[in-house]
Formats: structure tokens, C-alpha cells, sequence
């Protein structure tokens, strides 16, 4: 773990390397308001933890970091010049590492930043020049997850008719959206931003509230904005079958896994949904460069990889969650 005080910007930018076992450890910079650097540290310490496993079960030569430009709560919104320093100072520190950690977006941080950080380092991800955006490639990768999950559950990847929930109709489920409806699905869509209205409305979804759509009686929930929306209240109402979206951290506890087992709903690990823009990203430092193709025939394989957590957790009587987690600690232990 790596923190410092930027010289230009005066802000703490932090690194944390959780493994490089599999390779150099990646992970997006995030810039977010904290209290106080403990919380800050605790934050970039748990985000680089999941980025292991994310990459691990991905089966990507890379291992889990993640980087924190850290604003304090009294100047929560920089002016230009002084995220331009903190950016600066986050790519000092990116580079003091050596390329142990290589950068990309995150909350807070866009591929503009990315052009800016990459002036102090080379060890940056998903310029324009590269990957770029990782949303669409994320969006891609939840359908392909979308799909399998009803393999499982209804016996078939066949959309036509299927009804599906999507809340968040942010960079990938407004995109997850488009997909879903090309394949015949039956959308209801949730948002809390009103404008996103007008998508429903060229897709022909029903537009609902949030809870409302959470709690609605669809075939597949594809939760697709923030994090905990699986808890301890949501839980018991859910009407759905299956749940397959690009949320990070859904369950607000490890242990919710087994209830939505017990209700007989197919949960797909978000970490194993979600990873399309990191395996976009990946093909960016494969000695070829990038190229498109590989991009889409590598983000669709994450079908694969769930196809395995889903097999390996029925052969095992246990569940995705921990199917998919102990396949990234046996990928981690053999690397
Ligand atoms: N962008 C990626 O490539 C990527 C990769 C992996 C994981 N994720 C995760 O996927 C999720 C969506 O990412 P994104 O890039 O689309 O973010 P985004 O910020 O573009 O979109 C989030 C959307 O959710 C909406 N929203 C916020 N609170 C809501 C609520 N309570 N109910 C309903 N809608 C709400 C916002 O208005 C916004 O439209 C996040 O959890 C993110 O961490 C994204």
C-alpha cells in the first residue's frame, strides 16, 4: 500500500498492490470524497482485493489493484486546475511503482483523466489510442451472463419474451438495455435520473421506479447501479427468478448468497457479470496490442467461465458465490 501526498495538489493519492501473482495488479482510479485517510486506505484496500479475484476468475494475466485520489469532504469538487495537479500527482505516484500497478477509469475519473495521468507514467489503461471506454464491453459481457444464467434457470439463452428488469440505466445498462431488447426481451427499467425516460421509451420498456422494478415479477433482475441493493429488506420481496447485472458489490453480505439460494433464485456472481471491461482492457497489454476481435471473443467467454461457477456449484451442492471464489483461489494458488 502505497500513500502520498501529492506535491502539486497537496491531496493524498494512494495505491494498493493486492496481488501480483498473476501479473501486474490493475484497477481504476477513483477519485471520492472520504472522511479521512483510514477510510480512504480501507476503501482502496478492499476495492484491490476484489479486482484479484475479478481477474483471477476472469482467467487474465493480471492481478487486483486499485488507486484513490482522495478529496476531503470541504472541497469535494475540484476546480480544473486542481484536479489537473491531482491527476499529475496520482500518475507520480502510479509511476514510483514501477509498473506493479497499472491504472484505468473508475468513478470519478474518465479516459480525459487517464490522457492526463498518462503525461507522468506509462502505466495507464484504456486510452483513447487503446481499449478506451470499457462500459460498452461490460455491457456486452452482462448479456452473454444474462443469457447464461437463464440457460440455467429456464433451460435456455433465448431472450424472445423473457422479462427483465433493469435498474440503472447508467454507461452499461442503458447499453445492457439496447442489447437486451435487440434479443426480444420484455424490459421494465428503473432510473432514478428522470431523463433516462426517454430510453425506455425507444425500447418500448415500461418505466417504473426503482423499488418497484426491483421487487417486480420478472424472469431476471439485472441490477445495474449501486452496490448492497441485495439485503436484508430487499430480499424478501424479491418476485424474480434470476439475477444477472453489472452492479458491483450487489450483496450487502457474503452470507445473502445462500437465502437467494433458498428461494430457488440463480444469482450470477457480479464479479464474474461485470468483468467485460476489464478483459477489454487486458487485450490492450497483450503483445499484439489491441485489436476489436480479441476483445469480443474474450468478453464473450465470460458465458464460459459462468457456465463452470454454475456447474462446479451444483456438482458441489453449494453456491456461485463460492464456486466462483474458489475457482479464483484455485487460479491464484496455481499461479
Ligand atoms: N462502467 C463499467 O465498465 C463497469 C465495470 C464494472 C462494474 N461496473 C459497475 O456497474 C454499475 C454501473 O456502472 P456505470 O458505469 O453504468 O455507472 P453510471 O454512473 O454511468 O450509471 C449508474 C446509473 O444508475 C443510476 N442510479 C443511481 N442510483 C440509483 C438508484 N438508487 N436506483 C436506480 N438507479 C440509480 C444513475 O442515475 C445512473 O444512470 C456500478 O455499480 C459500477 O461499479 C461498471
Amino acid at each position: 500500500m502505497l500513500v502520498r501526498r501529492g506535491r502539486r495538489s497537496g491531496l493524498f493519492t494512494m495505491v494498493a498492490v493486492h496481488s501480483t501473482a498473476r501479473g501486474p495488479s490493475l484497477g481504476g482510479c477513483r477519485m471520492w470524497t472520504y472522511d479521512d485517510s483510514r477510510a480512504a486506505m480501507r476503501d482502496v484496500l478492499r476495492l484491490s482485493r476484489a479486482m484479484t479475484f475479478k481477474a483471477a476468475v476472469a482467467g487474465l494475466p493480471l492481478g487486483g489493484g486499485k488507486g484513490v485520489i482522495m478529496l476531503r469532504p470541504d472541497e469535494a469538487v475540484l476546480t480544473p486546475e486542481r484536479r489537473e495537479a491531482a491527476l499529475l500527482d496520482f500518475g507520480d505516484t502510479v509511476e514510483s511503482l514501477g509498473g506493479d500497478y497499472l491504472t484505468a477509469e473508475d468513478v470519478g475519473t474518465s479516459e480525459e483523466a487517464m490522457e492526463t495521468i498518462a503525461t507522468r507514467t506509462k502505466h495507464v489503461t484504456g486510452l483513447a489510442a487503446g481499449s478506451g471506454d470499457p462500459s460498452p464491453w461490460t455491457a456486452l459481457g452482462c448479456e452473454v451472463s444474462l443469457r447464461t444464467t437463464c440457460e440455467y434457470a429456464f433451460g435456455t439463452s433465448d431472450l424472445s419474451g423473457r422479462t427483465v428488469a433493469v435498474i440503472g440505466l447508467g454507461n452499461v445498462g442503458a447499453r445492457l438495455a439496447e442489447l437486451l431488447h435487440e434479443g426480444g426481451a420484455e424490459l421494465i427499467v428503473a432510473d432514478v435520473d428522470q431523463s433516462k425516460r426517454e430510453l425506455a421509451e425507444r425500447l418500448g420498456a415500461t418505466w417504473t421506479d426503482p423499488h418497484t422494478a426491483m421487487t417486480a415479477e420478472v424472469d431476471v433482475l439485472a441490477p445495474c447501479a449501486l452496490g448492497g441493493v441485495l439485503n436484508d429488506d430487499t430480499l424478501p420481496a424479491l418476485r424474480c427468478k434470476a439475477i444477472a447485472g453489472a452492479a458491483n458489490n450487489q450483496l450487502a453480505s457474503d452470507e445473502l448468497d445462500t437465502a437467494l439460494a433458498e428461494r430457488g433464485i440463480l444469482w450470477a456472481p457480479d464479479f464474474v457479470c461485470n468483468a467485460g471491461g476489464l478483459i477489454n482492457i487486458a487485450v490492450e497489454l497483450e503483445p499484439d496490442g489491441y485489436s476489436t476481435e480479441r476483445a469480443d471473443t474474450n468478453v464473450r467467454a465470460v458465458g464460459d467461465t459462468l457456465r463452470q461457477i454454475f456447474d462446479s456449484a451444483a456438482s458441489s451442492n453449494t453456491t456461485p458465490l463460492r464456486a466462483a471464489l474458489e475457482l479464483g483461489r484455485e487460479r491464484l494458488s496455481a499461479a
